[in-house]
């Protein structure tokens, strides 16, 4: 019988001569010779394994959305590893009060379900480095492998993975740390992450409570989003996509984007804001639209200005317009450029990621598009049944302004009260700019003092619209009476050019005539002389 040193001996020769051929086989083995070996080995281990194993990856079709099985299998394992993995990989939870944990890469567990156990293995490919702008950066491509015995075939894939893809689903949702993404706008450094989404916990603040906008109008928002949320066996009658457009429109300040984040608290929705200028093409939009997940919100803020998406505008047949010609050149050139190299993003590309046939991919989802400028919109991109419920945000009037005082001053009622709702009818201010008014700037000021300083900002907003108005009413008597003198001075030039026509006319009538005259006389003369001479 061996002895214990001896054993040792053994085993620690065995394990350095394995470690020294793998490192050899590392180092010399060519990585496309390696990779056929390791092809043909495990085709090898499957005639002799008793064993099943199942892939699951992190991104599906060829990488370009991200795969649910993938992130609910994740949770699943996540509830086991705790108790069951070595290894763990600690994360901050949604409040940042308490650790998350989960298994950690090349980590393996083992399950038990039904009485069978299997094993899970957490794995992670990294690609071939790319090289860009002088930096090496690779990809991690993650992926569970699930083995088990092959006489368990049939349980585990009927019945396991359905328990392990629901459990792991309901997790998700139990313990979803709600997300605001963005789109890489890092194309440039790094091009092969382009269509690709980074994120931060979204905890924004905005309620339906907290939005002061008309009560009714609220209420109807509100019906409508609870209606679509539980809406997937009606769209699926109607054989509609389980989606829904929202288009914003309205003035500055007025609480568009505040909605977005009110809409998305209600419905417990994630946020995918969608920066259409770093998009490079339509092929791109695509892939991120691909990798949106249900439940979720896409937002593109101020779509007027994002791309050229204003289609044809409106002809130009006003004399109005023909004006102001100069004047809007001006102002064109004044606005930020697109920068028309960076994004390609067609009209006709948005049109498709919005309602094209792969646009229903992936769960229930909100597109929201918000403008200052409605009217400068194509007829295309927001006609129902692509934004399906058009709100105007208007500025603040007396509903929206209590609502905002309960909020900031936390009082429902005020002597001011009245005069501040006749105010609010007479000038325009934006739900924002009443917020600021109201808002105590210190400890000392109360209530009282930020409605009275509102009713006195009210007041100067109102002299400033009459002074505008004067004023606007003042370029247009003069624009009117520069168009008029130009009529008349186009008038009078007309009547010249026309007396002139007239009068050369009748000099050349009168030339005509006297030509006539003088053969006449002529021929008279010739006649007389002819007469003499015949006579003679
Ligand atoms: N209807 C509103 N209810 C409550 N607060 C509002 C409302 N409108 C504006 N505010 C306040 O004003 C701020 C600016 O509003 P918000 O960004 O939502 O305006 P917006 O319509 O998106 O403006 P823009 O057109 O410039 O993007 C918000 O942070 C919020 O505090
Ligand atoms: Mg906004």
């Amino acid at each position: 019988m061996l002895e214990t040193g001896a054993i040792w001996g053994l085993t620690g020769t065995t394990v350095t001569s394995f470690m020294f051929f793998w490192a050899m086989y590392k180092q010399y083995v060519p990585h496309e010779f390696r990779a056929y070996v390791e092809k043909y080995f495990h085709k090898m281990i499957g005639w002799i394994s008793y064993y099943v194993h199942i892939k699951f990856t992190e991104y599906t079709e060829e990488g370009l959305k991200r795969s649910q099985a993938y992130d609910s299998i994740r949770n699943y394992l996540a509830s086991k590893s705790t108790t069951l993995a070595k290894r763990l990989k600690a994360n901050e939870s949604k409040n940042s009060k308490s650790l998350v944990f989960s298994m950690d890469d090349h980590e393996e567990i083992e399950d038990e379900f039904e009485g069978v156990k299997v094993k899970w293995h957490s794995n992670v490919k990294v690609t071939q480095p790319q090289h860009s702008y002088g930096r090496s950066i690779s990809d991690e491509r993650r992926y569970f492998t699930l083995t088990f015995h092959r006489r368990h075939r049939g349980m585990i894939i009927e019945t396991y993975l359905d328990h392990v893809l629901r459990e792991g689903k309901a997790i998700g949702l139990n313990k979803r740390e709600r997300k605001l993404y963005t789109n890489n706008s890092s194309q440039e450094w790094y091009p092969w992450r382009s269509g690709k989404w980074s994120n931060v916990p979204f905890h924004h603040p905005a309620t339906f409570e907290t939005l002061a906008m008309d009560p009714v109008k609220k209420e109807g928002i509100k019906k409508d989003l609870i209606k679509f949320s539980k809406g997937e066996d009606y769209y699926r009658k109607v054989g509609k996509p389980w989606k829904r457009g929202y288009l914003l429109f309205g003035p500055p300040g007025t609480g568009k984007s505040t909605m977005i984040a009110a809409i998305a608290n209600f419905l417990d929705y994630d946020v995918y804001d969608l920066e259409l200028t770093t998009v490079k093409d339509n092929s791109d939009l695509k892939k991120l639209l691909l990798d949106t997940k249900g439940k979720s919100i896409i937002v593109i803020e101020d779509i007027d200005c994002s791309l050229d998406l204003t289609g044809q505008r409106k002809k130009k047949n006003d004399d109005d317009e023909e004006e102001d010609g100069e004047e809007k050149k001006k102002e064109d050139e004044k606005k930020p450029k697109v920068d028309e190299k960076q994004s390609k993003v067609t009209l006709s590309g948005l049109l498709n990621s919005i309602d094209g046939l792969w646009s229903a991919c992936s769960g229930e989802k909100i597109i929201v598009f918000t403008t200052n400028f409605v009217d400068k919109l194509d007829p295309a991109l927001i006609r129902r049944g692509r934004m399906d419920n058009h709100i105007e945000m208007s500025y603040c009037k007396f509903e929206a302004f209590k609502v905002l005082a309960k909020n900031y001053l936390e009082i429902e009622t005020h002597e001011l009260y009245e005069e501040i709702e006749r105010r609010l009818e007479e000038t325009d201010m934006s739900p924002a700019d009443v917020a600021e008014t109201l808002m105590p700037k210190s400890d000392e000021e109360d209530a009282d003092i930020c409605i009275k300083r509102l009713v006195k900002t009210l007041e100067e907003e109102k002299e400033k619209a009459r002074k505008l108005a004067e004023e606007e009413e003042k370029k247009k008597v003069a624009k009117e009476a520069k168009k008029k003198k130009k009529a008349e001075e186009a008038e009078e030039k007309k009547r010249v050019e026309e007396e002139k026509k007239k009068n050369k006319k009748a000099e050349e009538e009168e030339k005509e005539e006297k030509t006539e005259e003088d053969v006449k006389k002529e021929k008279e003369q010739n006649g007389d002389v002819s007469n003499q001479n015949g006579c003679n």
